[in-house]
């Protein structure tokens, strides 16, 4: 598992941003005179082992294809799930002849702030693995479950309190790029499909079937735009980083 395969990199930004609140998508947010989604490409034209992109992109987006990217870019349409999202993307670079053992590198347009060293790191560790490998980092917080009591008549909105403190020792927090082999994308995204699973990202699809993925400890300052907040931190985290 030692020669160098081929990369092919897709980024996804079909999603609507729904927890970020914004009116357009939150990929076409502006950071310092660029959309996301543009930081996101052009982050990942600065490795080596990256020389075009796959853009997927929502059936109704109009605005991805007027934008200039550092990278060539193609499309593909995405689905109402990240990983079926993820899933039209793998069709389209099947479809270019792709080997089953090539390396598909996926990345959110919502993670722009993705440090070029932990890029190449994270390819470099998926070409030594059967499967694959993510970037991550190790929880850094308390880790707290929580239970809602059942709510009396009058109370509109319920309250949580903690129930227990999770060993956080062996929990990490899960970013992209995530990076797999090409041919045990597909069986596993096809076993999520059949099983009807609900996933959040691809690494989880390979737990499922009990394959193992490589993590890939990343820099914390590659925060993903979810809700209003992280926008002032990733607004002072593209500054540092520039
Ligand atoms: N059906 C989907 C859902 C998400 N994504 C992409 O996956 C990345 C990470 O997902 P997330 O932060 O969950 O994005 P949204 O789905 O847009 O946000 P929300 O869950 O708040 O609606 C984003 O770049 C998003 O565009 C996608 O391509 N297709
Ligand atoms: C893929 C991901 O960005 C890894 O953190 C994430 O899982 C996307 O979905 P989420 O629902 O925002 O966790």
């Amino acid at each position: 598992m030692n020669t160098i395969p081929n990369i092919h990199a897709m980024i996804v930004a079909a999603g609507r941003g729904s927890r970020f609140g914004a009116s357009i998508a939150k990929q076409y947010t502006m950071l310092e005179g660029q959309t996301l989604l543009q930081h996101s490409v052009a982050r990942l034209a600065c490795s080596d082992y990256i020389d075009r992109c796959l853009l997927v992109i929502s059936a109704d987006d109009s605005t991805a294809q007027q934008l200039e990217f550092a990278l060539r870019v193609h499309y593909a349409v995405g689905g109402a799930e990240r990983w079926q999202s993820v899933q039209a993307g793998v069709e389209a670079i099947s479809q270019t002849g792709a080997d089953d053992s090539d390396l598909v590198l996926i990345h959110d347009a919502a993670r722009p702030a993705v440090p070029n060293v932990d890029i190449d790191q994270v390819i470099e560790a998926a070409m030594l693995e059967p499967y694959g490998a993510i970037l991550a980092t190790p929880v850094a917080d308390t880790l707290k479950a929580s239970y809602q009591p059942a709510i009396s008549a009058e109370e509109s909105r319920p309250h949580s309190y903690t129930k227990s403190t999770m060993d956080r020792s062996n929990m990490w927090q899960a970013q992209t790029p995530q990076v797999f082999r090409l041919g045990q994308l597909k069986k596993v995204l096809n076993y999520v499909f059949e099983h009807q699973l609900s996933i959040t990202d691809e690494a989880s699809a390979f737990e499922q079937l009990g394959f193992p993925i490589r993590l890939v400890s990343g820099s914390r300052q590659n925060i993903k735009l979810t809700y209003p907040d992280d926008a002032v931190l990733l607004t002072a985290i593209m500054a540092l980083q520039s």
